[in-house]
């Protein structure tokens, strides 16, 4: 029997070295700049958050380290080693997986299928090796805590929040060691997104390094040990998780200064209609951190 894994890279680290490093790293589609001078390290057992507002660069800097676009300036080096992807195949060998938010999965397949979709296991004359796949997908789903109780069932009868678990689950088990992961909860209600929030603790705990993208400061600093927010394709703040509350994250999403300003004359304008900019509630525990 074969499988033809991914993620197969096992380059030599310290335990210092961050196993993705973006170094004032920028992209230019022509006259625009998606991104100037993004400095962001990876390390493993890490979650580190990327936010930022509708045309930040968010998606341009996934797609750099999913090797959809080449950078323009910079240096991106994973384990310590200077890369350039030319195709997302590369990003992948190198041990990174990308799940988008529109998912990699086949909606009208079966779950397991799903699961080792590129991955298939063959017997020794190259038919599909059914059995095995169906039974490693329910040890894995159930590893994860994932219940899904069939798995024939087409991935396009399940919730949104499933999906996004499967997607999760099937990189872990490809031995991914960076997880990139487009705006997870976006499409999610509170508690399909509480499901995914979990899972991504999960890969964090197995020793992924996360990427975790997302326009909700408060899904980011439940489960974030660093955040950065992108504004214009700059880095317009990078912090660790002691150093900020979620008032001030979420502050700072939303404008912080700018939305200050137009309170101000908004004033003049409504005064009732005015709500002061950094109303929230300070720190809060994530019910979610485990370190
Ligand atoms: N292929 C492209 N050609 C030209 N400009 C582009 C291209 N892709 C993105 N841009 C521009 O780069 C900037 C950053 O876009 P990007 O899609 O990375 O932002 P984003 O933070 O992902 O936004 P959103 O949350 O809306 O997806 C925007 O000004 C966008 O118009």
């Amino acid at each position: 029997m074969t499988t033809t894994t991914s993620f197969a890279n096992e380059a030599a680290s310290s335990p210092t070295t961050p196993i993705v490093h973006l170094d004032e790293v920028g992209k230019s589609y022509g006259n625009v700049h998606a991104l100037r001078g993004v400095s962001l390290a990876v390390r493993q057992g890490e979650i580190t958050c990327v936010l930022g507002d509708n045309g930040a660069g968010k998606s341009t800097l996934i797609k750099i380290i999913a090797g959809l676009h080449e950078h323009t300036d910079g240096v991106l080096s994973v384990n310590g080693e200077v890369r350039r992807f030319g195709s997302p195949r590369e990003s992948l060998d190198s041990g990174i997986a990308t799940v988008y938010q529109d998912l990699a999965l086949a909606p009208l397949m079966s779950v397991w299928r799903n699961f080792f979709l590129g991955n298939e296991l063959t017997k020794r004359f190259g038919t599909l090796d059914a059995t095995k796949m169906k039974r490693i997908t329910g040890e894995e789903l159930t590893k994860m805590g994932i219940s899904i109780p069939n798995l024939e069932q087409p991935v396009g009868m399940l919730s949104g929040g499933q999906r996004q678990c499967i997607a999760i689950a099937r990189a872990i088990f490809f031995g991914a060691k960076v997880l990139i992961l487009d705006e997870p909860t976006a499409a999610l209600g509170v508690k399909q997104s509480g499901v995914v929030l979990k899972y991504i603790v999960k890969a964090r705990d197995a020793g992924l390094g996360v990427v975790f993208i997302t326009h909700n400061p408060h899904h980011a600093y439940l489960v974030g040990n660093h955040f950065i927010v992108l504004k214009l394709g700059r880095v317009a703040l990078d912090t660790h998780r002691a150093e900020i509350t979620l008032e001030q994250l979420t502050n700072e999403m939303a404008g912080g200064s700018e939305l200050e300003a137009l309170s101000h004359e908004l004033r003049g304008v409504d005064a009732s209609a005015v709500v002061q900019p950094g109303s929230g509630t300070g720190k809060v525990d994530s019910p979610l951190e485990s370190r």
